[in-house]
């Protein structure tokens, strides 16, 4: 008798199923499954973040709305595996859920895309209309380049890019990690420096989330998760966490792993760009472990919160954040 199916819960944007399909493709060769849909079926779910296209209303919404579908899936036993961009998970996970993977992460970075090719912010020309949903990514953006002009770029990432192709702004960022794994030609554009754009906390990285409880679905999956990846992750979700725990606030946070010296980059902007706390730690890891990891983020979010004081709490409330 062949075990019982584990299905794998997931958005039905085009990048979800992507990903979805992804961790269904590892888990089926790492266990020598032949049938991977019979045993990893892929229970795809439209979320309250997929049905919402306004602002204001998302806002409002507050932390999980990409996420709590799936997660009731996994709750109620529908699904054993929710598959998530790290990047659109809260901080803090409801009871009884645990991120038991996260896969070695692909490149973490932005990319800038832009009508005449400019590749960096800088050659962007004088009052460019920038388009896109992301607080952080737009504060960035002004903070370099206080004239540009932001518009709201809403839809998946194909649709963004016919919007940019229409003319209806001159030009957006998008995760280099989404565009490959869609497999678009523009993923190849140069990537912006860490310096110049610092990465979401978690930017790149797919987790899976499990019931804690769930002995043969943590089991399924140990073979898949990538240590230093995870590491990495933890530390700069930690970082996010002390500052404030939304993924709608203009924070980021970009951590690497030389050996098991973890280097840890974080920073908060208000929104509009004008200002920037900006710090950094290199810490010696005793061993790659996330729980040391999460120590360091924690710790320079708490550092970066205090430098940003009451400026940078009042632009937090007002993001939408909590
Ligand atoms: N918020 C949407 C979202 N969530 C994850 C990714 C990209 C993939 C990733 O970061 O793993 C994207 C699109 C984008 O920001 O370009």
């Amino acid at each position: 008798m062949s075990p019982a199916p584990q299905p794998i819960a997931t958005r039905t944007s085009p990048l979800a199923l992507a990903q979805a399909r992804l961790v269904q493709q590892r888990l089926a060769a790492v266990w020598d499954v032949a049938d991977a849909e019979a045993a990893f079926p892929i229970l795809g779910l439209t979320t309250t973040g997929d049905r919402i296209t306004d602002r204001a209303l998302l806002e409002a919404g507050g932390k999980g709305l990409f996420t709590k579908e799936l997660e009731r899936a996994l709750m109620d036993g529908e699904a054993s595996f929710a598959v998530h961009s790290m990047k659109d998970v809260p901080a803090r996970l409801p009871d009884g859920l645990e991120i038991a993977c996260v896969l070695e992460r692909e490149d973490p970075r932005d990319v800038l895309l832009a009508a005449g090719d400019a590749a960096r912010v800088a050659d962007l020309p004088e009052g460019a209309r920038l388009g896109t949903a992301s607080i952080r990514r737009q504060a960035q953006a002004m903070h370099l380049r206080p004239d540009l002009e932001p518009v709201l770029l809403r839809g998946n990432v194909d649709t963004r890019l016919s919007k940019l192709a229409a003319g209806e702004v001159d030009a957006t960022f998008l995760a280099r990690a989404g565009l490959r794994r869609l497999g678009r030609d523009e993923a190849e554009r140069p990537a912006l420096a860490p310096e110049e754009m610092l990465p979401a906390p978690a930017q790149g990285a797919i987790g899976i989330e499990i019931r804690a409880d769930d002995e043969a679905a943590r089991q399924a999956l140990a073979p898949l998760n990538d240590l230093p990846s995870a590491a990495c992750v933890a530390a700069e979700r930690a970082f996010l966490a002390a500052l404030d725990g939304s993924c709608r606030t203009p924070i980021a946070a970009y951590a690497t792993l030389d050996g098991a010296t973890l280097f840890l980059r974080g920073e908060a902007l208000t929104p509009d760009g004008s200002h920037k706390w900006a710090d950094a730690a290199r810490i010696a890891l005793p061993e790659i472990e996330t729980g040391a990891a999460a120590r360091i983020g924690k710790r320079l979010g708490e550092q970066v919160a205090a430098a940003g004081g009451e400026t940078l709490r009042r632009a937090i409330a007002e993001s939408g954040g909590t």
